[in-house]
């Protein structure tokens, strides 16, 4: 199977406002089509250990690893140009600038890159947003749709350059469970029809329980 994520021994320490061992000699690897769940106690370390993976954290000791290059030590410059590229992140809040349109805020990371024209990129958003049935909103303000809405325009923008992996720190943490059913079915299809690689944070063990492998979380570690 090809791997798209891999960590060797990641550790990281907070120094204020005392030494604090946050994440302990963490080693695992996510591959292709794979959608993996991470789980654990609040104030384990998942959100710290995502912000590690996302390349967003380069405080840390051990190598990290996308589509089998080693990222770790690279310039920031390369960092956010590699996160741009290859990995897409979806938050518990959705941050879609309001005063924007749907279709703006999904082309917004496309723009950044700036390897496609504006038509190219805007072609590419309305394909989003068709595959997650939202097209008819695209010329909407993010400020006017719903909260199941604006999570699924967040999705849209995350998958926008085609990433590698998607990341999720709590995406349904903030959704009724009618708009967190829709997103796992979301997440779902994305893994089985574009061999997409998935690895989100979940407090919701119904969630969890139905991705292909749950990491578990204690204390810094990962149990199994
Ligand atoms: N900047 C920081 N400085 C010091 N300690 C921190 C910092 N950020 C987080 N921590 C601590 O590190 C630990 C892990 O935090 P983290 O947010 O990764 O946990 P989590 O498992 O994501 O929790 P939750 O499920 O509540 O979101 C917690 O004890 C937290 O208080």
């Amino acid at each position: 199977m090809k791997l798209v994520l891999e960590t060797k021994n990641i550790n990281k320490h907070f120094y204020k406002p005392k030494d604090f061992h946050v994440i302990k000699d963490i080693s695992f690897k996510v591959g292709q089509g794979e959608f993996a769940s991470i789980m654990g106690k609040s104030g384990c370390g998942k959100s710290t250990l995502l912000y590690i993976l996302s390349t967003m954290d380069t405080d840390y000791t051990g190598e990290l690893y996308l589509n089998g290059e080693l990222i770790t030590g690279k310039p920031q410059q390369d960092l956010s140009r590699i996160r741009n590229k290859h990995i897409g992140f979806v938050f518990q809040f959705h941050y879609l600038l309001s005063e924007f349109s749907v279709l703006e805020n999904v082309m917004l990371p496309a723009k950044k890159l700036a390897d496609k024209s504006h038509a190219e990129i805007e072609q590419d958003a309305m394909e989003k947003l068709r595959m997650l049935h939202i097209d008819h909103l695209a010329q909407q303000k993010a400020s006017r749709i719903s909260g199941g809405e604006k999570q699924r325009v967040a999705i849209a923008r995350a998958l926008i350059n085609n990433p590698s992996i998607l990341m999720g720190d709590e995406p349904t943490g903030n959704l009724d469970s009618h708009n967190s059913e829709n997103v796992f079915s979301i997440f779902k299809r994305l893994k089985e029809e574009e061999g997409l690689s998935l690895l989100v944070v979940t407090h919701d063990e119904d969630f969890a329980k139905r991705t292909d492998r749950i990491i578990e979380m204690e204390d810094g570690r990962i149990l199994r």
